[in-house]
């Protein structure tokens, strides 16, 4: 080689040197001028697509302003146990509960830019279940005409589920997928689609094609992703019940973002199939969908409903076990064991989130049940497997489909990590580690390695084992934590903070059922510890203590967790902290 290297002259050395420049030079240029023509094109579909959503949303008002405005008010100020009776009843036609809810939806859209489209067939899908329910033969379903809104990735027949991918648009879902089938059988309409994070993988919630969604109680923050148009929607009283879809906090992140209630069910307790994924082929970190409401009770209501009628799913997609709504552990009287932690060891949240927990802990006590500290252990390698897991490829299928589309600016940090080869991240994560070391195990959690990968599933799996194992040794039941590592923050921060969603993805991780409940405001002694004692040993603890600061007023969540198939119990303990906390 030296030989070889040694024999060429330095002019030829100069033309080879040369040839590389102008091969990368032209590399580049051809790179930029296909991004441009991409980005081109893009730009009339999503003028096209903005003004569709414009003529959608008159469309949304003017079936909104069919009811008179007096009844409107009355049928908008009930909650959803007392809406399902008045439809159960009679009182209430499903027509007019879909037009309220065109109302109150246009209305929680312009505060907070929530929906992406509103599906206009929902009032003649009402008017038909009004018509059915004149017979008197007719049963009622359970949620006979309850408007439901979706997450904009579900797929619901003529409507698209771009993930803010500008590619997708006009590209609209030729069935309903089973779930959606199940909800309309179960009486619920579905009246329209929210907003996400463009690919989902984010807890923020702005693309390039339906712009930002932002949070109902500051607009300069974010209302949560990737289920963000659902909280926002929800949050701001534009709906009673949705749904969105989890994978690493996507429930659970929006609701404790904007003071609703939701849970992200293990992975087996729904019916998957026609459905779709952020990232398809993605074993061991398990996505669900999951209903989020503004309370707890709403949630329960619906699941009740959902898994007690099973078998629909079940029927149709044969991977989804017949595991049918569990009323005994639900409303069992055997006081609960929990374990409780505010810091997981890998990011301290700030002081209202761990208050939150601690004001928890003293309600459930109350209650009579046991509550002992839990650690979960080695968060930090939890965060670097969870990461290695989710980008299992590097990131590469999701980038392949960022650089074929216009690139959310809010999502450039990930963008960014997955464009430099992962052999180029791993060198540079030594000499980081020595001055950042939480960023040092960022960066060096990608891989493109089979053989990594397959020791991070082995990995993933002895984490499970070890986990229960800690469980079952402490005789717990559930799990009580902090819901996110901050309330609310502006939209850009959630990209440059990635490494937040440790409270929720662990959940993810291990394929538990994990919901977040409402449970307090940040306060200004909140702040004030914040202020003078919250870390600020790296730039992650001060991006989020910046990002704190002003928050005062913001919702406050708190989770809770339980292995597979005991979301039954989960939903018992989030709802002893809701009646605690409002009494109702
Ligand atoms: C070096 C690290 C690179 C990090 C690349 C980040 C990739 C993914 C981040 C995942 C963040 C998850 C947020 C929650 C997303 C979610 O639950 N989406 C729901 C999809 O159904």
């Amino acid at each position: 080689m030296i030989k070889i290297i040694g024999s060429v002259s330095r002019s030829n050395m100069l033309f080879y040197v040369a040839l590389i420049l102008l091969g990368i030079g032209a590399y580049y240029y051809h790179f930029r001028e296909s991004r441009r023509k991409i980005i081109e094109r893009l730009e009339t579909v999503v003028q096209r697509r903005r003004d569709d959503l414009s003529k959608n949303v008159e469309e949304a008002r003017r079936i909104g302003n069919k009811l008179d405005a007096q009844r409107r008010d009355w049928i908008g100020g009930l909650d959803f146990e007392q809406l399902q009776g008045e439809l159960q009843r009679g009182h209430v036609s499903c027509a007019e509960a879909v037009r309220t809810y065109f109302y109150k939806g246009v209305l929680a859209h312009e505060k907070t830019n929530a929906v992406t489209a509103f599906i206009l067939e929902a009032e003649q899908q009402a008017e038909e279940l009004d018509e059915k329910a004149k017979s008197p033969s007719y049963v009622k379903p359970p949620m006979f005409g309850i408007p439901l809104s979706l997450k904009e990735c579900l797929k619901v027949k003529g409507y698209d589920t771009t993930r803010g991918f500008v590619q997708d648009a006009y590209k609209p879902s030729t069935e309903d997928s089973i779930q959606i089938e199940h909800y309309k059988k179960l009486g619920l309409i579905p009246f329209c689609q929210t907003n996400v994070p463009q690919s989902l993988l984010s807890y923020n919630c702005s693309n390039p094609l339906f712009g930002t969604t932002t949070n109902p109680y500051d607009k300069t923050r974010t209302c949560g992703g990737s289920s963000g148009g659902e909280g926002a929607l929800i949050g701001a009283g534009g709906s009673l019940i949705g749904i969105g879809t989890d994978v690493g906090g996507s429930v659970r992140i929006p609701c404790h973002f904007t003071g609703t209630a939701g849970l992200k069910p293990s992975k087996m307790r729904f019916a998957h199939r026609g459905g779709g994924a952020s990232v398809p082929g993605k074993p061991l970190i398990d996505a669900n969908d999951g209903p989020m409401a503004q309370d707890v009770k709403t949630n329960v209501e619906f699941l009740k409903n959902v898994w007690g009628d099973i078998d629909f799913q079940s029927d149709r997609d044969p991977y989804c076990p017949p595991v049918h709504w569990n009323e005994s552990l639900y409303s069992s009287e055997k006081k609960l064991r929990i374990g409780y932690y505010i810091d997981d060891g890998w990011f301290t949240p700030t002081p209202a989130l761990q208050r939150a927990v601690l004001e928890s802990k003293k309600h459930l006590e109350k209650a009579g049940h046991t509550v002992i500290p839990f650690y979960p252990p080695r968060l930090t390698e939890v965060i670097k497997l969870y990461f290695r897991a989710v980008c299992l490829d590097g990131g590469q299928y999701v980038l392949n489909k960022l650089l074929k589309d216009m690139i959310e600016p809010t999502i450039r940090f990930q963008t960014t990590i997955w464009m430099i080869p992962t052999w180029v991240q791993r060198a540079l994560s030594y000499p980081i580690t020595l001055v950042f070391p939480r960023l040092g195990v960022l960066m060096s959690s990608l891989t493109r390695d089979t053989f990594e990968l397959r020791e991070a599933y082995a990995d993933i799996e002895a984490y499970r084992e070890e986990f229960v194992g800690l469980m079952m040794k402490d005789n717990l039941d559930v799990i009580l934590c902090p819901a996110s590592i901050m309330p609310a923050p502006q939209h850009d921060i959630p990209s440059k903070v990635l490494c937040g969603v440790s409270y929720t993805c662990l959940y993810n991780l291990l394929d538990f059922g994990a919901g977040v409940v409402p449970v307090t405001k940040v306060n200004k002694s909140d702040e004030e510890k914040l202020i003078n004692e919250y870390p600020e040993t790296d730039k992650w603890y001060q991006i989020t203590k910046s990002a704190t600061i002003g928050a005062i007023g913001m919702p406050i969540g708190v989770q809770v967790a339980a292995p597979p198939f005991r979301e039954e119990a989960v939903l018992r303990t989030m709802r002893e902290i809701e009646l605690a906390i409002t009494g109702k």
